[in-house]
Parts: structure tokens; C-alpha cells; sequence
């Protein structure tokens, strides 16, 4: 699902542009691999719709008489990511697409006695203003590197790397320690997943892992067969499985690399201020995270790298 006022500046969109989205800097692509918006308030992947039938193998570029028939993402036009139509304004963060949560994931803040335990639910990154340093071209596709504009950690640096072609959305984050002292962080990749109605989703690949309900004050559980989304869902699990999200349109598999946990988080009914309810029936969150169950103790010239990559299911 994607605001009209942001469809609209991707349909005026004829290759790549940088412009303005509900008072951010957004960076546009629509090219013939698919559609990208990424907003630099918080390196947020906003928006990512590929255009897989006009893709002629792995990798490689369509024709650019196929390429551009707006005909192959009509069934589609939504994207495989849901922005909520009202964001709130500077300075608060855009809710939806792929917030990048750093260097803690909720309240679980930083475990030094630094200044850096100080700040928001989900840490200062999401907020903050990035820097676009390259756009390449990559894989059939491109490829964007992005810094934090000034200095969120005294030890720790972020950097997030976005690549993006007609097969597939892969999103990393870096930490890097430049410091001098070890550091335990926490992160996640909040990605905001569009589905046609939110209680007929099923999210295969964690049965039998176990999970922190944090609906139930942090009760220890065991998922039973796979999970179907009824109600209200904030649980953190301990898997570093991928997942195959089911919304009854499209299969959609959610990998990930350096992560133990993966957060479901869907509020139900008590939607947040800058969620409409027409609108909250239509995301789930599943979230590629180091938590409490896995934080990550960084060293000195150390680096960790928290990425997820989304792709159709192949068909059989
Ligand atoms: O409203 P925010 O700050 O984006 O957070 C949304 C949700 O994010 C999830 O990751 C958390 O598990 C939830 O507890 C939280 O409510």
C-alpha cells in the first residue's frame, strides 16, 4: 500500500530523482527493474514494487519495450511495503516501509554507562538525516549507500547499504566500532510488510521456535504450528530462520543475515495516532533484529552486519 501523494511522484518519475515526500528528501527510482523510494530521514526504504515478468533471468536487465509496460505491475501497484498515508511531521519518524532501529531495538538501550543509553523508543537512526554517498549500478538493479549525517554513538557508526533489482529487496546495516572500549548494541530491520487484510496472514517458518510475548510481560513461549495473525501481536522470536509470509495474494519470503531475532508486531485496533484504521488493516511488521535474546557485543574494530532480503517464493 503507498500514499497516493507518493504514487503520484513515482508516476512523474523517469528514471532517478531526488525530491520531496511529506516534508523528507526522498530519493525516486522508476526504472525498468521496478520502482524504489527511500526516504533520508532514517535511510527508510519507503517503497519497493519490482516488475519480476518483465525480469529475463537472474540478474540481467529486461528489454526496454517490455521493460516499461506499466501493464506488468498492475496486479501489484502497491508495492510489497505499506507507508501509512498521515505521517506525523519533522521530526517524528515516517511509520512504515523499512525503519532502520539503532544501535537499540524498543527501550533496550545501549548497556555502557555512556551518554548513548539516552533516547527514543528504537533509537536516534530512524529520525536522524542520512546521507545518499553512491548510487550504483548493480546486479540489474542499483545499489545505494547511505551515512548518518552527524554522529549518533560515540563509539559505534551506522552505514546501510540498499540494493534493489526486479527479483528481490536486500537492505544492510552496518556497525562499525571505531571506539576503544566494547559495546553491546541491539538493532532491527522494522520492515512494514503490505498484505490484504492482516487477520488472514500466516507467516510460515517459525513453528516450534520459541518467543518473548511481550503482550503477556515477556512470557517465555513455544509457537505451535505455523503462525496465523488474528489479533493484536508483539512477540520477539528466537530464530534466525527465514520466513515465508502468506497474505492469501503473494508468497513472500523474508530472509536475513546476522540476526537471532525475529519481532511480529501488529497492534490490531489500538493503532497508533498516525495510522488511520482503514489503513492498519493492511501491514504486518516482521522484523529482522538483534534483541535481548541475541544483543550483539562489538570490539574495537569490530563490524556486524544486520541485512534482510525480500523475493517472491519461486513457483513450483
Ligand atoms: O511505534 P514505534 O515506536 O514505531 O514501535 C512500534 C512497535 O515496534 C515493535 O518492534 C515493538 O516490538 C513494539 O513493542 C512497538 O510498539
Amino acid at each position: 500500500m503507498i500514499p497516493e501523494s507518493l504514487r503520484a511522484l513515482l508516476d512523474d518519475t523517469q528514471g532517478q530523482r531526488h525530491t520531496e515526500w511529506a516534508g523528507r528528501e526522498v530519493w525516486l527510482a522508476n526504472e525498468p527493474w521496478g520502482e524504489l523510494a527511500v526516504s533520508l530521514q532514517g535511510a527508510q526504504v519507503l517503497h519497493f514494487l519490482p516488475s519480476p515478468e518483465t525480469a529475463t533471468a537472474e540478474g540481467s536487465l529486461p528489454s526496454p519495450e517490455t521493460a516499461t509496460a506499466e501493464g506488468s505491475r498492475c496486479a501489484d501497484a502497491g508495492g510489497w511495503l505499506w507507508v501509512t498515508p498521515t505521517p506525523q511531521d519533522l521530526p517524528g519518524a515516517i511509520r512504515g516501509g523499512i525503519p532502520l532501529c539503532w544501535p537499540w531495538f524498543a527501550d533496550e538501550h545501549t548497556a555502557d554507562e555512556s551518554p548513548d543509553r539516552s533516547g527514543p523508543m528504537h533509537g536516534p537512526a530512524r529520525k536522524a538525516s542520512w546521507i545518499l554517498e553512491a548510487v550504483d549500478e548493480h546486479d540489474g538493479g542499483v545499489e545505494l549507500h547511505l551515512s548518518p549525517a552527524e554522529r549518533l554513538h560515540s563509539q559505534l557508526a551506522p552505514r546501510a547499504v540498499i540494493q534493489a533489482n526486479a527479483q528481490r529487496l536486500h537492505v544492510e546495516l552496518v556497525t562499525e566500532h571505531r571506539g576503544e572500549t566494547p559495546v553491546k548494541f541491539s538493532a532491527a530491520l522494522h520492515s512494514y510488510f503490505a498484505v490484504g487484510d492482516v487477520h488472514g496472514c500466516r507467516v510460515e517458518g517459525l513453528a516450534g521456535a520459541r518467543y518473548l510475548d511481550k503482550l503477556a510481560g515477556f512470557a517465555e513461549c513455544d509457537q505451535q504450528g505455523e503462525l496465523g495473525v488474528r489479533g493484536s501481536l508483539d512477540r520477539i522470536y528466537h530464530s534466525n530462520r527465514e520466513v515465508v509470509l502468506d497474505d492469501g495474494n503473494r508468497r513472500l519470503r523474508v530472509a536475513k543475515q546476522g540476526s537471532d531475532s525475529t519481532v511480529i508486531w501488529h497492534p490490531d485496533t489500538e493503532l497508533p495516532d498516525d495510522t488511520p484504521a482503514d489503513a492498519g488493516r493492511h501491514f504486518l511488521c516482521i522484523e529482522a533484529a538483534c534483541t535481548r535474546l541475541d544483543p550483539v557485543w562489538l570490539v574495537p574494530g569490530a563490524q556486524h552486519l544486520l541485512g534482510t532480503t525480500l523475493s517472491l517464493e519461486e513457483q513450483p
